[in-house]
């Protein structure tokens, strides 16, 4: 068995981040920047008021000055003209300053009567004035990174009507097992329900890849060579199940049968220790153990990371946080346990069922707390690390 970070770094080997495309901005939201973006304008444009008042000259801004009011600029049409001595030109926020001006002073704190503007007591400090190039310049650049509504809404400023991005990595999700059905069906008396191929969908979509869920595959070989097959022009395979030592359990004859030069088998954590991987064809291949609560853990710890790298983000496991622990915690065994743990602001509390079995506790987990493998008994109040899920 290898440990989790030697099985992670063999998966990234596995990894051929996809390729570019190019997506209109408004479908670019969580797609991966491929490159960097360099601004194609400076922002704003122009010096810019960032208030709706009067531009004029600093010698102007005198308590009580007189003005005369020669034009106007709002946002969108500048005043062409020059705001000479002792004049003043009305401005609205976000127009050009005019030539001649530095300052904006608030309506507020003007009072006007036709023609003329009188200053008031108090002169502002701050001259009201956006500088050109205050946000960005032409030329700077926005680093690759997922884009969130924030990026989308600097990227537009930049002048970006469409952005290259990576191709979300296509993942074929292959569930295993003549004893499952899909949800909404009619199960047999000896059936269950196929649950983790759904979870791992949806970890999937929102992780950014583009998940494909095949039909479930029956226990014998020929069935699971067909579905792999249908699988093949995927970037990643995941199968479900029939990934430990029973009769039944037949991913990986099928697979090696096909092709699969296999990277590894077993790994030394809980849950998730029959987990086997390769290459299959053009695509890596991930086999899962099919315990719901395995599955879904493996996506965290091992999945997620291999999205990010296909996406081109820099290869690097799951975030780690750490929190004190809520109550104690008896010694570990040899393999890395990824206990299902709810944090709160007491910190962090085991569940005591962690049977792999058990969707109802995932649900309700909201941490994945890390026991190194031989991590001896630990008091409620120590720091321990988490995944947060
Ligand atoms: N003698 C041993 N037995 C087992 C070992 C072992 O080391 N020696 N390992 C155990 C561990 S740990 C795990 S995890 C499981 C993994 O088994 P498989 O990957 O072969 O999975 P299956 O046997 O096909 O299924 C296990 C369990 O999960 C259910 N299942 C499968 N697919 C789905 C799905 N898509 N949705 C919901 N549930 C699913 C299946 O019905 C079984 O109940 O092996 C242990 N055994
Ligand atoms: O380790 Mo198995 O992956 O669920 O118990």
């Amino acid at each position: 068995m290898i440990s989790v970070a030697e099985a992670l770094a063999e998966l990234f080997r596995l990894v051929r981040p996809t390729g570019i495309e190019h997506v209109p901005l408004a479908e670019a939201a969580d797609r991966s920047l491929a490159r960097p973006l360099a601004a194609r304008r400076d922002q704003p444009p122009f010096a810019a008021s960032a208030m709706d008042g009067y531009a004029i000259r600093d010698a102007d801004a005198r308590p009580g000055a007189c003005l005369r009011v020669v034009g106007e600029a709002a946002a969108g049409s500048a005043f062409r003209g020059v705001v000479e001595p002792g004049s003043a030109v009305r401005i609205f926020t976000g127009a050009p300053l005019p030539e001649g001006a530095e300052r904006v002073v608030i309506q507020e704190d003007v009072t006007r009567d036709d023609a003329e503007i009188t200053l008031g007591k108090d002169i502002e400090d701050s001259r009201n004035v956006r500088p050109l190039g205050g946000d960005f310049h032409a030329g700077d650049e926005l680093s690759p990174r997922r884009l969130r509504p924030s990026d989308i809404a600097l990227l537009a400023a930049m002048n970006h009507g469409e952005v290259p991005v990576h191709r979300k990595p296509v993942v074929a999700i292959l569930p295993t097992g003549d004893e499952l059905v899909q949800p909404g069906e009619e199960p047999g008396p000896d059936q269950i329900v196929a649950s983790n191929s759904y979870g791992l969908h949806a970890l999937l979509r929102e992780a950014g890849a583009e998940p494909r869920l095949l039909p479930i595959a029956r226990d014998d070989v020929a069935s699971l060579q067909a579905a792999l097959r249908l699988a093949q022009d995927a970037d990643l395979i995941l199968t479900i199940g029939g990934a430990s030592v029973g009769d039944h359990d037949l991913v990986a004859p099928a697979a090696e049968a096909l092709g699969l030069e296999r990277a590894f088998y077993k790994i030394a954590m809980r849950p998730g220790k029959p987990l086997m991987a390769g290459r299959i064809g053009d695509a890596a291949m991930v086999g899962l153990p099919g315990n719901p609560v395995s599955a879904m853990v493996c996506g965290h710890v091992f999945i997620l990371p291999m999205i990010a790298a296909y996406l081109g983000h820099p290869a690097a496991p799951a975030p780690r946080r750490t929190a004190p622990l809520a109550a104690p915690l008896a010694a570990n065994g040899p393999r890395e346990h990824y206990m299902r743990a709810r944090i709160g602001p007491a910190g962090l509390t085991p569940f005591e069922r962690q049977d792999s079995a058990l969707l109802t506790v995932l649900a309700e987990a909201n941490a994945l707390l890390v026991r190194p493998p031989h991590d001896g008994a630990r008091q409620a109040g120590e720091e321990v690390e988490y995944l947060a899920l």
